[in-house]
């Protein structure tokens, strides 16, 4: 069983505040949306939940422990997809293969040993399973499309089997066919893992998702998507952006 509980929060960079007093917690395997404009503050709550931002006040905990700010004692329960901007990456030659392997043996408890051929298979059904093609397992990780990275970053995330999975704007990379395979994949480890993804188009995961996080800056509404997918809530965070069709909230030009 997994729980996250997010308390108080307040974070942001140096003295500038992004989220204030942010609260909200789940129980279990699922789905939680975070949706909101372009500088809303979802990376950052993602980047604050991975204790890579140290909040300036508030606390998270996973599964009972306190977890505020400590990035080694939340790696033990959470994996990362990050946002891939295609820009400034590391120009240092790795295969996909050797970057999953790398992560995977950096986990492992000291002394490292090297990855057994029982745990390279998993790691290639893994690579299988987030729709890796066999051919760029050898090609150098950093010259694959972005849609490609952003895969082979989910690959590297699900290696350790988290209970917790952050995926910070999924589909941003990925073509209109790779988007319904990775909806679906999304939805099928939300079944036993708690995955929260950030986005800007909540009816892709829809049918998976659990809860929504709506939120912008200081403001934020959670709960079902029943209760938060409304018009009038949707207009707090979004205003006039929102568009309602049929019983669907869409919101207009709200991604670069
Ligand atoms: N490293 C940083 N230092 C200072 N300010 C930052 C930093 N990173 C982000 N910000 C600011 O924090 C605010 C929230 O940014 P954040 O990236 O969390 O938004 P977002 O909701 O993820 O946006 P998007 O949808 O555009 O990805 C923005 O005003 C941004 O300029």
């Amino acid at each position: 069983m997994v729980s996250i509980t997010v308390e108080n929060l307040t974070a942001g960079y140096g003295k500038y505040i992004v989220l204030k007093n942010l609260s909200f917690k789940h129980e279990g395997p699922g789905l939680i949306q975070v949706l909101g404009p372009n500088g809303a503050g979802k990376t950052t709550l993602l980047r604050t939940i991975l204790g890579l931002i140290k909040p300036m006040e508030g606390r998270i905990t996973i599964n009972g422990e306190d977890v505020t700010g400590n990035p080694s004692r939340v790696g033990k329960y959470v994996g990362y997809v990050p946002q891939t901007t295609g820009l400034s990456e590391p120009d240092y030659p790795l295969t996909v293969m050797e970057l999953i392997e790398c992560c995977y043996v950096l986990r492992k408890p000291w002394p490292r040993m090297l990855v057994k051929s029982r745990e390279k298979e998993r790691i290639m059904k893994i690579l299988e399973m987030v729709g890796l093609p066999r051919e760029v397992w050898d090609k150098n990780f950093w010259d694959l499309s972005g849609g490609q990275k952003q895969r082979g970053y989910l690959a590297r995330a699900l290696v350790h089997d988290p209970l917790i999975l952050l995926m910070d704007e999924p589909f941003s990379n990925i073509d209109p066919n790779g988007r319904v395979d990775l909806a679906e994949l999304i939805g099928k480890l939300s079944r036993n893992k708690l995955v929260i993804a950030t986005s800007h188009d909540p009816m892709l995961l829809l049918k998976y998702t659990t809860k929504i996080l709506l939120v912008n800056r200081e403001t934020y509404v959670y709960g079902s998507p029943e209760e938060v997918l409304r018009k009038d809530i949707a207009e707090k965070i979004y205003g006039k952006a929102v568009l309602e069709v049929r019983e669907h909230i869409h919101i207009i030009d709200s991604h670069r």
